[in-house]
């Protein structure tokens, strides 16, 4: 795979094509992460293996959302913020000193728990990505955003309103959008921080449809509060209790015949 070799992440290069990249495997090697003093994350190791849905689940505070946003280095903005240990995707480091942090992101996209849609028309939200690395191709650019509207399940609902203002979509057509958006510059990954948990069932539905069928293309690792979500939708689960990776498996293991009394009880709503 080509996708993140060190030279594409450390010198800015547009793309020419519009087909997909693959998907890309991600490990961690005994991350530990602080904020000032306390330690949020103790040591974890794991693989991710490309093509596959991920969930992170466990009760709040255990450090979920603090792993996801290693991925793509969110968690560099956070004061007191101090990581040990190595990621790596496809093989690279990506905490290296000469690491293209611009170039990470747009391999790695992120979507959030709130739909945040820029107050412009939804083309100009899908476009968004594609302009600011500076791609002026109309025709390139139109396909981009097809393309991607398409693969986020909104194509059918917005094709003739691409010109309306993307705040006047509902909440899960807005969160399918965002996901529009992040797709639009071609990720590898794609990292979900409670995707749903703001929307209603029906868009819920969607988007869990949607992760399944993204699943050819992208490796997508999710934290979600829901077990059923979880179990729905995902290949792999990882169980974290207070910093620590408690279980790591196939989903089907986790939840039918859990290694550890922790994962357990939580999945069994016995805590958290
Ligand atoms: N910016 C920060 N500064 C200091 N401590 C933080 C910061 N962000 C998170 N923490 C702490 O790190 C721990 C892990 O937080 P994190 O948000 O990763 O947990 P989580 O499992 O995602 O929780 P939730 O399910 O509630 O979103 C918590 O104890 C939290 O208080």
């Amino acid at each position: 795979m080509e996708k993140l070799k060190d030279k594409k992440l450390v010198s800015a290069s547009t793309e020419d094509d519009i087909t997909s990249k693959n998907a890309s495997r991600i490990e961690a090697k005994d991350v530990k992460v602080w904020y000032d003093d306390f330690q949020a994350i103790k040591g974890i190791d794991m693989v991710i293996k490309p093509n596959t849905v991920t969930a992170f689940i466990g009760p709040s505070g255990c450090g979920k959302s603090t792993f996801l946003r290693l991925f793509n280095r969110m968690n560099d903005y956070v004061e007191g913020f101090r990581m040990e240990g190595k990621i790596k995707i496809e093989g690279n480091n990506i905490y290296k000193k000469k690491v293209n942090v611009e170039e990470l992101r747009k391999e790695i996209g992120m979507v959030f728990q709130k739909p945040n849609p820029f107050p412009k028309s939804i083309f100009e939200n899908v476009a968004y990505g594609l302009k600011i690395q500076g791609i002026k191709d109309k025709k390139f650019i139109n396909e981009r955003v097809e393309k991607a509207l398409r693969q986020a399940d909104l194509w059918e609902e917005v094709k003739d309103n691409l010109k309306k203002s993307a705040l006047a979509l509902s909440g899960g057509q807005q969160q399918r959008l965002c996901i529009a958006r992040t797709l639009a510059v071609q990720p590898s990954i794609l990292l979900m921080d409670e995707p749903t948990s703001a929307l209603d069932p029906i868009s819920t539905a969607k988007i869990e449809e949607l992760i399944h069928n993204l699943k050819e293309d992208y490796t997508i690792i999710i934290v979600t509060h829901n077990m059923q979500q979880a179990s729905r939708i995902s290949d792999y689960t990882a169980f974290f209790y207070l910093g620590e990776l408690i279980e790591f498996d196939k989903t089907r293991k986790v939840f039918t015949n859990p290694e550890k009394k922790q994962t357990e009880n939580y999945i069994t709503g016995r805590f958290g």
